[in-house]
């Protein structure tokens, strides 16, 4: 395979408690793929992985092994500390002299307040990190980048094993390359609370007919068992087969990996451009063209969706009416649709005030009304206390920023975690004033169907 070297850099990093060296070596490689890459990361690097994709297929990421961690269980300071960990440590590199540049992948859990025991029980409440071989695939190009981030004045000798190891992963993924994957053998399924959860959506619809909120969203999650541990290739390679129009991504945390297919964009900012959805309000796919077209058109006009999708544009144009110098929002919604889906949306864009940053729009946006609620707090409080689960990850902002304040963040939704040879699947809706038990119990099933195909579980039709 064709090699090309494009830069190896030293930068200077001076953290709080220490001074260190960011070594960077980035080369482009003529072809590779994204995920016999990350599969070739298998063992020496499982529980340190990840994955992206973005909707539109032109850019995707992975990550093999931790260079460098962010972490924290800072409550509402979240956001602010990994921004600052961040420009820390990226404060003296030079775009010109590192393109590709280094990217801060993770994830900040939906609810720090969520003090509910299971699968998530050993995952902060932000968890970033910038990867020891970092793969970038964009505008058909491939570049493999090896970060070494020390405290160690002379690591020429370390640098030199990365290298070698970053030939051999390459050499292991064009080994990889055409493999496939077969599906799990499913064991056990449960959904668990399931008449809890239909008592829930009669319990916060009466609620909000009480006034003390507008509009609540209310999840759920089912379980599976499997007979052999899984492996995350393995399912990944099956969301990337089946999930064409969503971002798809995994994260891999110790045990667990988190992966989904989302369609709902929370916030991407390039060259100083904001881009964010309001994606709320759902129907079912038709079977032949003609009733998908008539589903959609009963949704496009649909007071009880139109309502829970109003919520949510209200929020994110308020947002960025306060930190954009324009902005502009469509009048109506138009429909997005997806494999099993199709949803009200509302695309928003507008350019940056100089002192907004991505983070910054990250913290004010989580959670939209399209996974939270109107008002915020009170909504909040509903969710803690009436859902049978801690979210983690689902719902929750899953994304990437490089050092010059671009990136793009998703709402993991169309989620599940994997921990052994368990998969919890996680779905929800939006609860207003007129939402019903039965169809909203239908719509999470719908929402389900994603997850399920990928790990091999039965479709309920
Ligand atoms: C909460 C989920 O989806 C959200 C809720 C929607 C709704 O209630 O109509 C639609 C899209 C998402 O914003 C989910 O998929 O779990
Ligand atoms: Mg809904």
């Amino acid at each position: 395979m064709h090699q090309k070297w494009l830069h190896t850099t030293e930068v200077e990093v001076e953290t709080i408690n220490s001074k260190l060296s960011f070594y960077i070596e980035t080369i482009e490689v003529s072809r590779l793929s994204a995920l016999a890459f990350y599969a070739a990361g298998e063992s020496q690097y499982k529980g340190q992985r990840f994955f992206w994709q973005n909707r539109e297929k032109t850019f995707t990421l992975v990550g093999l092994g931790h260079a460098y961690k962010i972490e924290n269980n800072s409550g509402d300071e979240r956001f602010d500390q990994i921004e600052k960990q961040w420009k820390e440590l990226t404060k003296n590199i030079v775009k010109e002299e590192t393109e590709p540049q280094p990217i801060l992948f993770g994830g900040f859990t939906f609810d720090p307040k969520n003090d509910k025991n299971g699968e998530w029980d050993r995952f902060p409440q932000s968890f970033f990190s910038v990867a020891t071989y970092q793969l970038v695939i964009r505008n058909d190009k491939a570049y493999i980048s090896i970060h070494l981030i020390t405290d160690q004045h002379n690591s020429l000798k370390e640098f030199e094993q990365l290298r070698k190891e970053r030939d051999q992963l390459i050499h292991a993924a064009q080994v990889k390359e055409l493999k496939t994957y077969s599906k799990p053998l499913m064991t056990n399924y449960r959904e668990p609370f399931k008449d809890e959860y239909l008592q829930t959506i009669s319990t916060v619809t009466n609620l909000i007919k009480a006034n003390e909120a507008k509009k609540v969203v209310i999840a759920r999650s089912l379980e599976m068992e499997f007979q052999d541990t899984i492996s995350s290739p393995q399912v990944l390679s099956h969301v990337v087969n089946e999930q064409p129009e969503s971002y798809l991504f995994g994260l891999e945390h110790e045990d667990l990996l988190f992966f989904g297919a989302s369609p709902e964009r929370l916030v991407k900012v390039e060259n100083g451009q904001a881009y964010s959805s309001c994606v709320a309000g759902s129907i079912k796919r038709g079977k032949t063209a003609e009733e998908d077209q008539l589903l959609g058109e009963s949704l496009l006009n649909d007071a009880k969706n139109l309502g829970e999708h109003q919520y949510v544009v209200e929020m994110i144009a308020n947002t960025f009416e306060k930190n954009c110098i324009q902005y502009k929002v469509p009048k109506r919604p138009k429909l997005l649709k997806i494999r099993d889906i199709q949803h009200l949306y509302t695309p928003v864009e507008g350019k940056l005030s100089p002192d907004a940053t991505i983070l910054q729009l990250v913290k004010l946006l989580h959670p939209t009304p399209a996974l939270g609620g109107v008002p915020r707090q009170e909504a909040m409080a509903v969710i803690r206390q009436n859902e049978y689960m801690n979210r983690g990850l689902y719902a929750a902002p899953l994304g990437w920023i490089d050092a010059e304040g671009n990136g793009e963040f998703a709402v993991a939704i169309r989620s599940a975690a994997l921990k052994d040879n368990k998969a919890y699947l996680y779905a929800g809706g939006g609860i207003v004033a007129d939402s019903e038990p039965i169809s909203e119990y239908e719509e999470t099933l719908v929402k389900f169907r994603p997850m399920l195909r990928a790990l091999g579980g039965q479709l309920h039709e």
